[in-house]
């Protein structure tokens, strides 16, 4: 069964119309240039409202080890996802579990990345855009190797009419999502987040239906 991301609420309608959905993780954004930013007691509040087995997800970029330890004190049962140029020792820093946000595009080598990065509970891949992510942009998927060695996350401009496609095409542990499921930045649809989590959904019983390759 692929798991389900969205990322970058904002309000508390949206954060209960994800969780009735059939979102596994929720995203908050600790980045303050982006259009999705909320601040540590912000998450807090909206991670608040999360039924168990529902995870909180604090996305940093670039911050300092003081800003990633106000958001752990904020959310302390929260999964990290460091989307910047953070090394692996940023990462770890914080000794909590985290994702680590992979820039995909030609020529990005993700086998010697993930080797960086042995600590990761998972790669998150994204497109290479300016401004670190958010930006709604699908990646070439051909792009990703077999056989990376950790779960991946696929990302980057997924939306209710791609997401089947990509699942089934990389067959990804999980899938996350923002733009491709707003109104408007930081605003979220329920209708196209219910539609999103039913093509998951959908892809995970194509794939069910699908005969192993010999
Ligand atoms: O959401 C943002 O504003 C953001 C800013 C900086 C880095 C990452 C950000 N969001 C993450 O970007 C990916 C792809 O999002 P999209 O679906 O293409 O809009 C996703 O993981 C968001 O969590």
């Amino acid at each position: 069964m692929t798991r389900i991301k969205i990322c970058g609420l904002t309000r508390e309608v949206d954060v209960d119309a994800a969780v009735a959905a059939g979102a596994d993780a929720l995203g908050f954004v600790l980045y303050a240039k982006s259009a999705r930013a909320v601040t540590p007691d912000r998450a807090a509040a909206l991670a608040q409202r999360l039924p168990p087995f529902v995870t909180p997800v604090l996305l940093f970029v670039n911050a300092t080890a003081s800003e990633v330890a106000q958001g752990v004190h904020a959310v302390p049962h929260a999964l990290l996802q460091f989307h910047g140029d953070e090394s692996p020792e940023d990462c770890a820093a914080a000794a909590r579990p985290y994702l680590r946000a992979a820039r995909m595009g030609p020529g990005f080598d993700l086998l010697d990345f993930a080797s960086r990065y042995p600590q990761a509970q998972g790669l998150l891949l994204d497109a290479h855009v300016e401004g670190y992510g958010g930006a709604g942009k699908v990646f070439d998927w051909s792009l990703i190797p077999a056989n990376v060695g950790c779960p991946l996350v696929l990302s980057g401009g997924l939306n209710p009419a791609n997401v089947i496609d990509g699942i089934t095409r990389v067959r990804p542990w999980a899938v996350d999502v923002s733009t491709g499921v707003e109104q408007a930045k930081g605003i979220k649809d329920a209708g196209l987040m219910r539609e999103f989590c039913e093509a998951v959904r959908e892809a995970d019983e194509r794939l069910a239906c699908t005969p192993p390759s010999p």
